[in-house]
């Protein structure tokens, strides 16, 4: 198979797809892999190194899509490159479809076969290429909500761990999964005052357990939210329903009620934002403000780290795109059946029912498509 790796286009996106060793790994499967020219600048890895491991470096996208059979990416495909998309050809990337119509209908207009990262799943329900990039959104999280609390940034200037003889700030984390938890103990290290809140009861039974003093673990509802949020100073939104757009859990009214120069993280919006007032910002323009509270919504949080988020993302796709091109996607997916459940287009038809009921689209599903 020939494999393509773009250099990323999202606004300040420095992650790559692929490195050099896992080039390496795909050239000795038998694999040819083309790299666009500087693919890898921002994750500090140079076209020489990608060449000494066997790659050919091309120099536009366009020669990418004209040639490779499966396109691998980072982030979702970005409008300059819906056309060159091609039938049948395989797209590996983070879609986040439930989130972006114009993408999904660009998507299914391609007829390619599109394959999520965030929606491959393992039997426990775990989601292991979203897992690597959560773990760094969840730590980056409480760097921004600490960054943007300050005076300067707009924020009330409170220090997340006070020092003696005065109170810290407190933290709500709404999602106790792997967001949410990573967010939570970078809090509780630095000395917050945190609560973390999920609806699943022994996901909390376990965060109690293993979480440090400083967490306090509640059921999360909307009289929860309604009255911890008054006296947040930060409030990370960190849940998922896999594949699906993200719940508002707090509303413009719930807004008002928060203290002026407080910061709203919401590591969500690739999902569409738990938040009502969220929407995308970028890395170069990261927040606004909306009745006095500061809003970060980066849909790419990890490209920032990217010599962090590369490695630790590229260690868990690997794998699975090796799989995909020694076997090809049909075969790909009779065996491997986390790589079924990241099938969202299949030539034409949308294969992820909560993709299908985001835009009131006909769900086929992909089981049908594997004869
Ligand atoms: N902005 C960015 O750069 C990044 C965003 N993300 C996003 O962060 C979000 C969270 O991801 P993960 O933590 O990996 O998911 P996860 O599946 O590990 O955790 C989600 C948690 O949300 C909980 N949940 C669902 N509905 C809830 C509700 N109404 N109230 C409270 N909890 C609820 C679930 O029980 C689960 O424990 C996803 O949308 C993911 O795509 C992840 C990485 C980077
Ligand atoms: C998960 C995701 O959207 C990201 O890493 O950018």
């Amino acid at each position: 198979m020939i494999v393509g790796i773009p250099k990323e286009i999202k606004s300040e996106e420095n992650r790559v797809c692929m490195t050099p060793a896992g080039v390496e790994v795909m050239v000795k499967s038998g694999h040819e892999v083309l790299v666009e020219k500087s693919a890898g600048i921002g994750s500090d890895f140079s076209d020489d190194a990608y060449a000494r491991a066997g790659a050919k470096i091309v120099h536009t996208p366009k020669q990418i899509y004209a040639d490779a059979d499966m396109v691998m990416h980072v982030k979702e495909p970005l409008p300059p490159e819906y056309d060159l998309i091609r039938e049948g050809q395989i797209i590996f990337t983070y879609l986040h479809l439930a989130a972006d119509e114009p993408q999904t209908r660009a998507l299914i207009k391609s007829k390619a076969v599109c394959i999520a990262y965030e929606t491959i799943q393992k039997a426990d329900g775990s989601l292991p290429l979203l897992t690597p990039m959560s773990e760094v959104a969840g730590r980056m999280a409480i760097q921004e909500g600490a960054k943007f609390l300050e005076m300067p940034q707009g924020g009330h200037g409170i220090l997340l761990g006070g020092v003696p003889g005065v109170e810290p700030a407190t933290v709500m984390v709404i999602g106790g999964g792997v967001v949410g938890t990573n967010a939570a103990k970078m809090a509780c290290g630095l000395g917050a005052k945190v609560y973390l809140l999920d609806m699943n009861l022994n996901r909390l039974r376990y965060l109690s357990d293993v979480m440090p003093a400083n967490c306090f673990t509640l059921m999360s509802n909307p009289a929860t939210i309604r009255k911890l949020i008054k006296k947040a100073d930060v409030v990370i939104g960190a849940v998922l329903i896999p594949g699906a757009k993200a719940p508002k859990l707090v509303t413009r009214d719930m807004l008002k009620t928060m203290k002026n120069g407080s910061v709203l993280v919401d590591v969500a919006i690739d999902q569409g934002g738990c938040f009502e007032t969220s929407k995308a910002t970028t890395h170069g323009n990261p927040t606004f403000i909306i009745d006095g509270v500061v809003h970060y919504c980066v849909a790419n949080m990890p490209g920032a780290v990217a010599k962090t988020s590369t490695l630790a993302l590229t260690n868990a796709t690997l794998p699975y795109a090796l799989q995909i091109a020694n076997q090809g996607w049909k075969k790909a997916m009779q065996d491997n059946k986390e790589i079924k459940l990241g099938a969202n287009i299949i030539e034409g038809k949308v294969t992820y029912k909560a993709v299908a009921v985001a835009f009131g689209l006909i769900y086929t599903p992909v089981d049908k498509l594997l004869n």
